[in-house]
């Protein structure tokens, strides 16, 4: 569902990411973790088309993000560490305006709404103005919104922030019941617990590269280590061990 292909980008003479190849297929919850600097969210940018490769190609669904970028992104849903919205519309409004842009049908996209507001605990501010909700309110309506078109292929970075441990659980089960489902994950973070616990893969990025990859037992097996946490592999990967 996502296909990378020697995905490149370079910031002046510095090289952010380095011929990253990865192939994440349908349903898959895939997790990039890195440490501070590593490229995870220049890779990100690059799969959603905010930033063009100098090498590379990226293909979600099968099409790819520079050439159909229209048919690519109907696909897609991301949410930045840090969503932006129009503030001064309220949370209702706002999902009303996300249904318009991705021209759903009215009865189709209140009903399923109603349903993320209320999966969200996001039902008693649908009329208060983004501008006044706390930051794990913020998150919890910009995850809510993004899902609302079913997307395919789901990109976030750092879901986790902001949110209590109630919100925190909502969010990690209803992301992890759709990607049962079929709906692709894409997962930025630096939680480590909250990669083992939801991913079905692990892709560690250091210096724009890849140096790991693989389910927890495969990159246990990579490391000839057994039975060892995620914390203590990436310490020891990425040199701090
Ligand atoms: N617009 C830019 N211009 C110049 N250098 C940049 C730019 N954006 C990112 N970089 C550099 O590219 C490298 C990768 O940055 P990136 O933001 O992709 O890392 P990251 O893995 O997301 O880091 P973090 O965990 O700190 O968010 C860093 O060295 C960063 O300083």
């Amino acid at each position: 569902m996502i296909e990378i292909e020697d995905l490149t980008m370079d910031y002046g003479d510095f090289r952010a990411l380095d011929s990253l190849s990865l192939s994440i297929p349908q349903g898959e919850f895939f997790a990039f973790l890195g440490p501070n600097g590593a490229g995870k969210t220049t890779a990100i940018k690059l799969l959603t088309g905010l930033l063009e490769p100098v090498g590379g190609r990226v293909r979600l669904g099968g099409f790819d993000i520079q050439e159909e970028p229209l048919k690519a992104k109907a696909l897609m849903a991301y949410v930045p560490d840090v969503a932006v919205f129009y503030e001064k519309l309220t949370a209702l409004e706002f999902m009303r305006f996300i249904a318009d842009i991705f021209e759903m049908d009215e009865a189709r996209s209140e009903a399923l709404g109603e349903e993320l507001f209320a999966k969200f605990h996001l039902a008693s501010c649908a009329h208060q103005r983004i501008e006044n909700l706390s930051l794990g309110t913020r998150q919890r309506l910009a995850i809510a919104t993004a899902l609302l078109h079913e997307p395919k292929v789901f990109i976030i970075d750092e879901p986790m922030v902001g949110l209590d441990p109630v919100h925190a659980r909502i969010v990690k089960k209803e992301l992890k019941q759709r990607s049962r489902e079929g709906m692709t994950v894409l997962m930025s973070t630096h939680l480590l617990n909250v990669a083992e616990e939801l991913a079905d893969r692990i892709g560690i990025l250091h210096h724009g590269k890849i140096i790991a990859l693989g389910t927890m037992d495969e990159l246990r097996a990579q490391n000839a280590v057994q039975g060892q946490r995620l914390e203590e592999m990436f310490l020891g990967m990425v040199g701090e061990g």
